[in-house]
């Protein structure tokens, strides 16, 4: 899942995601399945997406007491995704749960998926920050402090925005793993999003991943706006 484009497969149904993906033939693609698909179709969405090839990230971003997130996790890592989240709000005994429960889940010769952490949704501005969470000060410094508890935790990652990148490998490293939505070309439909940036703005400022939703899924051509997407991520000019 590393330098990858991921596609979030914010559909209602298998028919739709179906659709969807036979636009891709020969591509293997890194296709995020979120609470939307998960909670309407199921488990065993993961496994007829990884049938067909692909990367998957499960972004269920959990966060709930220690125990249920381990209990959780420790289901979710017999599921096949490669993979999954939590938010880092949840604190650090509840990540360290997630990690337990991942191991203790992964069948004995399968890789443990990775586990990143939200910081900082992307829809969340600092004014909304500081006045609906309490929180005061700078987002980025919100956002660095999740990294820190998310690293210490023992996660290989987190999702934050382009924006917060140099920041969290300065300050943690360049092998910590940045996953980054809220990805928009140049004068595109914001949506719901606030922390936005476009593919080239976020291969400079070094994400080691964008996820990228309905700048792909809305468009009337979807094959075209993803190829343009990875050209301008991969810094390939069409
Ligand atoms: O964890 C995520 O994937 C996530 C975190 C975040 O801070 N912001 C965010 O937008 N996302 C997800 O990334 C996708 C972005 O979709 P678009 O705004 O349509 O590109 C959605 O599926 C969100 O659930």
């Amino acid at each position: 899942m590393k330098q990858s484009l991921i596609i979030a497969l914010d559909f209602p149904d298998v028919i739709q995601t179906e659709r969807f993906l036979s636009q891709f033939p020969s591509e293997k693609l890194a296709l995020k399945v979120g609470m939307e698909l998960f909670y309407q179709n199921g488990p065993s969405i993961i496994s007829s997406i990884k049938e067909r090839g692909h990367d998957v990230f499960l972004d269920l971003k959990l966060h709930d007491i220690p125990n249920t997130v381990k209990m959780a996790m420790a289901g979710l890592a017999t599921l096949g995704a490669d993979m999954v989240n939590v938010h880092a709000a949840g604190g650090q005994k509840m990540m360290e749960a997630a990690m337990e429960g991942l191991d203790k889940g992964t069948p004995a010769g399968k890789e443990r998926p990775l586990c990143i952490a939200v910081t900082q949704l992307t829809s969340t501005s600092e004014e909304q920050m500081n006045k609906e969470q309490n929180i005061s000060g700078s987002l980025t410094d919100s956002v660095l402090h999740y990294a820190k508890l998310t690293q210490q935790a023992g996660l290989d990652g987190v999702v934050c925005s382009t924006h917060e990148v140099k920041d969290i490998h300065h300050r943690i490293g360049r092998k910590f793993l940045t996953v980054t939505p809220g990805i928009r070309s140049a004068g595109g439909n914001v949506h719901d999003q606030t922390r936005i940036a476009t593919p080239e703005q976020a291969r400079s400022f070094g994400a080691d991943a964008i996820v990228v939703g309905r700048a792909i899924t809305a468009s009337k051509d979807p094959l075209k706006a993803y190829l343009d997407m990875k050209a301008a991520w991969e810094g390939i000019s069409c």
